[in-house]
């Protein structure tokens, strides 16, 4: 449904004065998939995104929509996709429902205004002005109006910004309904635990290339685990059989390992034999949020 080849996209001149930020992507969804595209800032998301939108040409490589060029062939691939900017321009005195039948009119062969906004539970709302909605109906609104074209691909851009947790996990149920049904979804998103909840697949950006890409079991499996507990009062830690590395810090152990499973057992069977208390234990996978900042502080 999406495919990404050598994708680069430069703004400015090719001299000293342009920049490039995205500098060879590669990747593809498939359908009914969602991929989550993440990024430090100014990584090239929204580059990204952008040409796979159809709003600007690439520079260099190909993209495919539908099997077509979004941006030669707009025509053809726009009516059926979805687009849920960073920032919708809405007018602030029109209603809800206005927003939504004027957007239907821009849209050939809309779904019903009811349907769209029952969608994403604006329908109460239908009546109120848009400048009296909060941050998070507003994302909703904008999703709504994504939805106007009952699209088979649909470009999520950091969709739950200023949403709060209950209205978040709507969104997600709607999403993976959307998915459910068959639909494509690129997102992009700050939050680290929308991508671990949504995508199944999801690829981390930094200055314009991909690093890390594959599902965030993947990602997170390639990112050692940790074993962690208070260390017990005259116990030397060269005694303890765990792998390197080992942190002592203020009488609380910090171990890493590349699995998890047998580390763990090797340490509780030492600890019975020994007869020693492990106060505190605390073992965990590594979060996508551990492999995020990781990578970005190599990169830095
Ligand atoms: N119109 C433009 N002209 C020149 N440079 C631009 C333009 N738009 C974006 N850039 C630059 O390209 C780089 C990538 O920006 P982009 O918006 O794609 O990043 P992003 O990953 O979406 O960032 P964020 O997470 O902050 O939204 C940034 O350094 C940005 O300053």
């Amino acid at each position: 449904m999406i495919e990404v080849s050598a994708l680069r996209r430069r703004y400015g001149g090719s001299g000293r004065d342009g920049y490039e930020a995205v500098r060879g992507v590669d990747f593809s969804v498939g359908q009914g998939e969602i991929f989550a595209l993440l990024g430090t800032n100014g990584a090239g998301k929204t580059s990204t995104v952008e040409v796979l939108e159809g709003l600007a040409a690439p520079s260099a490589g190909e993209v495919r929509v539908l099997g077509r060029d979004p941006f030669k062939e707009r025509a053809q691939v726009r009516p059926h996709t979805g687009i849920m900017l960073q920032e919708a321009g809405f007018s602030n005195d029109l209603t809800v429902a206005e927003t939504a039948r004027m957007w239907a009119g821009c849209t050939g062969r809309p779904a019903p205004i009811s349907e769209v906004l029952g969608t994403v539970r604006l329908n109460e709302r239908a009546d109120v002005r848009v400048k009296q909605l909060s941050g998070g109906e507003r994302r909703r609104l904008d999703l709504a109006l994504a939805l106007t074209t009952r699209p088979r691909v649909l470009f999520l851009d950091e969709p739950t910004t200023g949403m709060d947790p209950q209205a978040r996990q709507d969104t997600w149920q709607v999403v993976r309904r959307l998915r459910e049904d068959g639909v494509t979804i690129l997102l992009t998103t700050h939050y680290l635990e929308e991508a671990e909840a949504l995508a199944d697949r999801l690829a981390i950006m930094h200055r314009g290339r991909i690093t890390v890409m594959g599902t965030p079991a993947e990602v997170m499996a390639a990112h050692p685990a940790r074993i962690r507990f208070r260390l017990p009062e005259g116990l030397d830690p060269a005694w303890l059989p765990l792998p390197g590395p080992v942190d002592v810090f203020d009488g609380n152990v910090e171990a890493q390992t590349g699995n998890l499973q047998q580390s763990l057992t090797d340490l509780l069977l030492w600890a019975r034999e020994a007869g020693v208390e492990l106060p505190g234990l605390d073992a965990r996978s590594a979060s996508l949020e551990q492999v995020f900042l990781a990578m970005a502080e190599e990169a830095a």
